[in-house]
């Protein structure tokens, strides 16, 4: 919807008005097209101003009409109408500009800008490209290598930034529509042609080819097999080698490889899950829109390790102040060095100063009596988070909420020692704290809506994607994660080597195959898990360990490792060898070769060929298998839940949408045709037998995934 208003005598003002950010959905784009027309056969009308209702210009195509037939008004005819006409259209840019919205905004003769809007080209992350002329006008305006650039990568820019690159005209921080009005009258009667962006050539640039070859490369090293940063590229060059309207049938041509690719609707999915999982809701009938969250301006943070540092961090970033808690003086020195040091970097980055005012350091819990909550990040071991969360309990104020970073432990038994289960949440971190975007928000089932709501609000406020999860062991990234790792190394017991498997893995789009992850983040940290949970221990024979724990099979291939020292970078050797400790470049070692054929060897299994279609499907499809018994178990609201779990926790690539939502786009059919296969051939593989969900939602003709809650028979649901 548009409306229409004659001011200052001869100004059309035409206002965006489609709720929350003036998508142009095919209502908009008639209703656009129809206030244009009318403002350039209006003869009292000398120019007009474009602008947005609720503060806001506008957010691109309206997503959620990608899945229906297309309606209405195409955007490029519309666009064209703007930019061809005779009277100049001035863009009045407030909050934000993106994807068709800048498309729009390039389509006018002038552009002003409120000083805190944000501009951008995002459809990348859509799986898709600028299809609106985007391409093509851009180019012309800021010259290749810096469209290049804002299209493959999608990222926002700030209004000051748009106006150095010459993108908009003006900024202001005055009111921006009035601002629009002012240079509309300014440029009544002046020429037009000079400031159609279709018309004009695109900069000549040197090294034409070097400069695409060099583009290309970087975006598919960046890409990892995700088709729309390649077809960006592709679009652009045609607006350096084709005139205008030949580079606009590429731009089409192009977009039309991507939008019923499985990748734009896998990167589509991820956009609203990521706003779904915001809305979630527990049992009792508490839920995002009706449970109050607190409002967090103080926090304490006990434990200076690597993530109670980046959580310090995240907390600082978000302008709340923190008591940083560490028993040990060398330790908080360390830490108090190591969180001023990101801080200022960061700061630096941004060309702004560090708020180390907001932090404080202590060596005891006396300093939390006063804080509105407390995040514990020390050892992972219940007796010691146990004892913290006692004491947390005597010294903090009735109504603090005690918060724990634990990666798996029990929620419910932390908080039984203390004297408010209510008040006690997990609150998930994943390393680096201050990077990484998830946080799985561990719901106990005595944990009440407003703690949940106040750490999943928390959450959001420190950059975090919160999911709301369940109380079980490992939670669900990393319960789901178990049946991933197990599928890898049971693999090596058959036949394939580490590299084959993170290959195969790295080519299905994960940033890092599971040996080199297991490297990176240490073989010990399972190891100890693993000693923990009483699947290592003295029973275990340990010239010939068992290949049998706990009733299932057990691969005692990393713990053999770890024995050795083979700890991972950390130790310069692991799955893979490094050029010294801590060494970060991974090379195949001949001797895992070796270590290989003699433990197969040793324990009679017979090596074989494996494909990289086994690897793939063993190690993801039991993934999913997994999840589908985590939303039976009540510990995901939604197959979403899972999903923007690995997306921002575990790098499963962006473009496959997750592991729910790739079962679901392979065809559940297939997945539970291809788990049956797998677990006849292994019976003593529990985590192979399909889960009930699975061989329900088929019996069911394999609903969309949008409909699979309905599926779920939870028996105790937590969410
Ligand atoms: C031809 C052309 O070349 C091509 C093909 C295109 O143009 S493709 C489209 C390109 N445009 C984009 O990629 C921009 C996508 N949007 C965003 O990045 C963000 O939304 C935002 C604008 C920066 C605001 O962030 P926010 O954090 O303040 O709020 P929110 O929770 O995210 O959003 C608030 C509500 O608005 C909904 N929403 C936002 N943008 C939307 C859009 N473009 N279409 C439909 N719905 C949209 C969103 O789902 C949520 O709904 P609900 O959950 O409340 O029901």
């Amino acid at each position: 919807m548009a409306q229409y208003a004659r001011t200052k005598g001869s100004i059309a003002l035409i206002t965006l008005t489609n709720p929350p950010v003036n998508a142009l959905s095919s209502a908009v784009r008639k209703g656009i097209t129809e206030t244009v027309s009318r403002a350039l056969n209006d003869t009292q009308v000398k120019a007009v101003v474009l602008c947005g209702e609720n503060g806001q210009f506008c957010g691109g195509a309206d997503i959620k009409e990608f899945a229906k037939p297309m309606s209405g008004p195409a955007l490029v005819p519309m666009i064209h109408a703007i930019e061809a006409g005779e009277k100049p259209v001035v863009a009045a840019i407030e909050g934000i500009a993106l994807g068709g919205g800048l498309e729009l905004a390039l389509g006018c003769h002038y552009r002003v800008a409120h000083a805190k809007a944000r501009m951008g080209l995002p459809e990348v992350t859509l799986g898709l490209l600028p299809a609106a002329g985007g391409t093509q006008r851009l180019p012309r305006l800021t010259g290749i290598p810096t469209a290049l650039e804002l299209i493959t990568t999608g990222r926002h820019i700030t209004a000051q930034e748009a106006l150095k690159l010459g993108i908009v005209d003006k900024v202001t921080d005055g009111n921006v529509v009035d601002a629009a009005m002012e240079m509309a009258l300014s440029v009544i009667g002046r020429p037009l042609s000079p400031r159609r962006l279709s018309t004009l050539s695109t900069p000549p640039l040197a090294n034409l080819d070097g400069v695409f070859e060099a583009a290309m490369a970087q975006v598919k090293r960046r890409s990892r097999g995700a088709m729309a940063p390649v077809a960006c590229v592709k679009a652009v060059r045609a607006a350096a080698e084709l005139p205008y309207s030949q580079g606009m049938k590429r731009e089409l041509e192009l977009m039309g490889t991507l939008m019923s690719s499985g990748q734009a609707k896998a990167l589509q999915y991820c956009f609203f899950a990521q706003r779904a999982v915001g809305k979630w809701s527990l049992p009792n009938g508490a839920q995002w829109n009706n449970s109050r969250p607190r409002d967090i301006r103080t926090a304490g943070v006990i434990g200076l390790g690597t993530m109670g540092r980046g959580i310090v961090v995240s907390l600082v970033k978000a302008g709340i102040s923190v008591v940083a808690v560490e028993m040990e003086e060398k330790q908080l020195d360390l830490g108090r060095k190591e969180v001023t040091g990101i801080l200022e970097r960061d700061a630096k980055r941004r060309g702004v100063t560090a708020p180390l005012h907001l932090i404080s350091f202590a060596l005891s819990l006396q300093s939390l009596r006063g804080v509105d909550l407390v995040i514990e990040a020390v050892f992972e071991d219940m007796e010691l988070k146990k004892r913290v969360f006692a004491d947390l309990s005597r010294v903090c104020n009735q109504n603090t909420m005690l918060c724990t970073n634990t990666s798996g432990l029990d929620v419910d038994q932390i908080a039984s020692v203390t004297d408010r289960p209510p008040l006690v949440v997990g609150m998930h971190f994943f390393a680096p704290a201050h990077v990484m975007k998830l946080l799985e928000v561990v719901c106990g089932p005595r944990s009440s809506a407003e703690a949940v709501a106040t750490a999943m609000s928390l959450g959001k406020r420190m950059g975090k994607v919160s999911v709301a999860v369940g109380n079980c062991p490992g939670f669900v990234g990393n319960r789901m994660l178990k049946s991933y790792m197990d599928e890898s190394v049971f693999l090596l017991e058959e036949g394939a080597s580490p590299e084959q498997v993170d290959q195969a893995l790295e080519e299905f789009g994960f940033a890092l195959g599971i040996f080199k992850v297991g490297d990176l983040s240490g073989l010990d940290v399972g190891w100890r898990v693993r000693k923990s949970s009483g699947l290592i221990g003295p029973d275990v024979n340990p010239t010939f360990p068992s290949r049998v724990r706990q009733g299932r099979r057990y691969c005692p291939l990393p713990d053999l490792l770890c024995e050795q020292g083979r700890w991972g970078q950390k130790t310069g050797r692991g799955w893979y060898l490094y050029d010294s400790a801590g060494g970060r470049v991974a090379r195949p070692d001949p001797e895992i070769q070796r270590f290989l054929q003699d433990y197969r060897l040793r324990y009679g299994i017979p090596s074989r060929r494996i494909s990289e279609q086994e690897v793939v499907e063993r190690c993801v499809f039991a993934l999913a298998n997994e999840g589908f018994q985590v939303l039976e178990d009540g510990m995901a609201a939604g197959p979403e839940d899972i999903d923007m779990v690995y997306v921002f926790g575990y790098g499963w690539p962006r473009h496959r949408g997750g592991p729910m939502f790739h079962a679901a786009q392979v065809g559940l059919p297939r997945v539970l045709q291809r788990l049956e296969f797998y677990y006849r051939e292994n019976p003593d593989i529990p985590h192979l037998q399909p889960s009930a969900l699975l061989r329900r939602l088929v019996g069911a003709g394999s609903p969309p995934i949008q409909q699979w809650k309905q599926y779920i028979r939870s028996t105790h649901s937590q969410l």
